[in-house]
Order: structure tokens, then C-alpha cells, then sequence
């Protein structure tokens, strides 16, 4: 299966479990993989044949921003769900990682792969 990209999605957001994540917005990176036909787009060179990954982004920004989360493992999930509902993808892989989490890690980061059912 052909795959379309959107790597290192910076999203600011209200997300953990300790009472000051709640006071300050941080940024989450976040990684996703979507299975999708690439052929029709290449062939009609429509938009709309094509998995549209700036309209994506923005969604998954708008989903993230909407509501605080405590865990990222919340986040990976509900973006999955958009992913497969919203946008018709088949199967996606999303990486949400919390690079501010841990000092001395360079991220912490969870890891899921969903498909449609
Ligand atoms: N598996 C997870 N572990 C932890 C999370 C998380 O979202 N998933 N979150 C925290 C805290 O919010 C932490 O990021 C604060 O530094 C701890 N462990």
C-alpha cells in the first residue's frame, strides 16, 4: 500500500497529569503514517483524489488545541480516530511525542496503529 507522511507536526497544547501541565501549554511532535491509494491522484491530479495532508494537519492541530488531555496515549488515540473516520484512511500509525516531558530525554513518546474496521 502506498503511504502519505506528516512528520514532525509541532501542536502547542494543555496536556499532562500534574497540576501545572494545566497552567501552560506544551509541545507535542507528533508523526503519522497513512495508508492510502496514490495512484488516482497521480493519474487525475485532483486534490481530491489525493489524502490532503495540509488539511489533515490542520484538523489534527484543531483536535489537539480543543480540549486539555492528560496523557498522551488520549491523544494518539483520538487522532487515530479522526484520521479514520474524517479522512476515509484505511490504517495510520501516529507517534505523539512529549519532548519537554523528561529532562534529561531528548522525548518521551507512545505509538499506536489503527485500522478501519
Ligand atoms: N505513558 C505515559 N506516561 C506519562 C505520561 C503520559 O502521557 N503517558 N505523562 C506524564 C506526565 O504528564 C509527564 O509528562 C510530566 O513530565 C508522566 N508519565
Amino acid at each position: 500500500m502506498d503511504k502519505v507522511f506528516i512528520e514532525s507536526l509541532v501542536v502547542d497544547a494543555y496536556i499532562g497529569v500534574y497540576d501545572w501541565e494545566h497552567e501552560q501549554t506544551q509541545p507535542l511532535v507528533l508523526d503519522l503514517e497513512m495508508d492510502w491509494d496514490n495512484q488516482a491522484a497521480a493519474r487525475s491530479e485532483k486534490l481530491s483524489d489525493a489524502l490532503d495532508y495540509d488539511a489533515l494537519s490542520k484538523a489534527v492541530t484543531a483536535l489537539i488545541q480543543s480540549r486539555p488531555r492528560a496523557l498522551i496515549e488520549t491523544v494518539a488515540e483520538e487522532v487515530a480516530a479522526l484520521v479514520l473516520t474524517e479522512f476515509k484512511c484505511p490504517r495510520v500509525r501516529v507517534k505523539v511525542g512529549k519532548p519537554q516531558a523528561v529532562a534529561n530525554a531528548r522525548q518521551t513518546a507512545v505509538e499506536i496503529v489503527r485500522a478501519a474496521v
